[in-house]
């Protein structure tokens, strides 16, 4: 039974990575933020707004849960899923965990042309989201490197580069 979560900040490549990884292992992939999307008919920026940061938390911890119980799933979670709960004992107890590792200048190259969709990046100016990932990434660090396995996601910028990011993966998993 396959069970992996990736894990990492926003723009760390959970999605794109994750799609194309579990594509290539055939096991059916999942993204949570997508996941709860459709659960609630709402676009996660709506869920923030509308709840308040404290309550998606709880709703993406349960959903998590219900994901958890898939077998056979490569899951991509959110950039803050494993820092909210107990997410991160959680994940790591039934299945496969990587830290998706990436520096933040280039965190800071992809989410400036993609902060829109991100509730929690959308006002920021440029200087104030470089700050702010370098910033979001040392209070996350304690729980991102509770993950088993570590990897370099700095390389996702063409199809070419995806491709060999999944083949790395692939061997650092043993799969
Ligand atoms: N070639 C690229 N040029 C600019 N931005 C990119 C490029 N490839 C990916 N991105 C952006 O980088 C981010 C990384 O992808 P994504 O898989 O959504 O990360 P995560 O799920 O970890 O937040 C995305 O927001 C995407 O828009
Ligand atoms: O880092 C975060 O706190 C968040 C990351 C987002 O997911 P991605 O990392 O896939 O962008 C999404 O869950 C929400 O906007 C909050
Ligand atoms: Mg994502």
């Amino acid at each position: 039974m396959i069970r992996i979560f990736l894990t990492g900040y926003m723009g760390a490549g959970k999605t794109t990575l994750g799609k194309a990884f579990a594509c290539e292992i055939s096991v059916p992939f999942i993204d949570l933020d997508w996941y709860i999307e459709e659960r609630f008919h709402k676009s996660i920026r709506e869920l923030f707004t509308e709840r308040g940061e404290a309550s998606f938390r709880e709703l993406e911890r349960n959903m998590l849960h219900e994901v958890g119980e898939f077998e056979d799933v490569v899951v991509s979670t959110g950039g803050g899923t494993p820092c909210f709960f107990d997410n991160m004992e959680y994940m790591n107890g039934c299945g496969q965990t990587v830290f998706l590792d990436v520096h933040p200048d280039i965190l800071f190259r992809r989410l400036r042309v993609a902060k829109l969709q991100r509730p929690i990046l959308q006002s920021k100016t440029d200087e104030d989201l470089r700050t702010f990932i370098v910033e979001a990434l040392d209070k996350r660090a304690p729980f991102y490197s509770q993950a088993r396995y570590r990897f370099d996601a700095g390389y996702l910028e063409s199809r070419g580069q995806i491709d060999e990011s999944v083949q790395r993966l692939r061997q650092l998993l043993g799969l």
